[in-house]
């Protein structure tokens, strides 16, 4: 079967695109998702996104990592808008459904700005905090980021949650209001050059235990660049949004 694909990126965090409007790309197939996203006998990337029609939204996002797990992508839901709005399916403003619920995004020179579910699962322990932001994030602050293990010590963090288990983030801070962060990413089962919904939750985490004051948080990741801006409200954060670049980078077809 030959299927047509676009591949974009969100610093660095990348995503094989799928228009799948006319439903003919075969989601039972399990082992399709590790075949497209092998770095050496696919296409390579760290999940695949499908966009599909939907009754009451602009579109449907439907997420899966590159092992083939389903959950929300805060990157690939960013890269999924500058990709609808090449579809000609949005403007520049969008409601569209993910497997978290809806979301709220605005693109412009593509930059995407994406509004995160509402925040109230966190749960501050010892030496690090975890946040649900579409899905699950262990928050660590460690002292030198640029030596750590972040692929070992990840894959053992990852493990001690009980299934699905957790992406696990490590955290520098750099002044009252960024924090650089690394990404061990389950799913796809190794460091990414960066995470949305990681680096939401690590914005949050560091308001939560008194790190910043700010509501607005610089994130430097591997990749590049994103910020995270939020309310507060009685422990609950809202209109938390995700804002960084998403790009195209090539198209093609694979026969798989
Ligand atoms: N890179 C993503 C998160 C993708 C999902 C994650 N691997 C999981 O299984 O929870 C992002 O940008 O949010």
């Amino acid at each position: 079967m030959n299927i047509s694909f676009f591949k974009y990126q969100g610093t660095g965090n990348d995503f094989v695109m799928i228009d799948n409007r006319a439903k003919t790309f075969p989601k039972e197939k399990t082992d399709i998702f590790s075949q497209i996203c092998d770095r050496h006998f696919g296409i390579g990337a760290d999940g695949i996104i499908l966009i599909e029609d939907d009754e009451n939204y602009d579109f449907e996002m439907i997420y899966y990592n590159a092992d083939g797990s389903q959950t929300f992508c805060g990157n690939g839901a960013r890269c999924a808008v500058a990709f609808a709005k090449t579809l000609n399916m949005i403007e520049d403003k969008t409601n569209f459904i993910a497997v978290d619920g809806e979301h709220f995004a605005s693109i412009k020179d593509s930059i995407v700005s994406l509004q995160m579910i509402d925040v109230n699962d966190i749960k501050v322990n010892e030496n690090s905090v975890f946040a649900y932001t579409g899905t699950q994030h262990h928050v660590e602050l460690v002292d030198n980021l640029d030596d750590y293990p972040v692929f070992n010590e990840g894959r053992k963090i990852r493990y001690s949650y009980e299934n699905p288990g957790s992406n696990v983030n490590f955290v520098q801070q750099i002044d009252n209001q960024t924090f650089r962060v690394r990404t061990y990413e389950k799913g796809v089962e190794d460091e990414t050059l960066a995470c949305g919904t990681g680096v939401t939750a690590v914005a949050i985490a560091m308001h939560k235990i008194n790190r910043t004051k700010s509501n607005i948080i610089s994130l430097p990741v591997e990749g590049g660049n994103l910020e995270v801006t939020f309310t507060e409200e009685k422990g609950i954060y809202k209109n938390v949004f995700l804002k960084g670049p998403a790009k195209f980078v090539f198209e093609g077809s694979i026969n798989i």
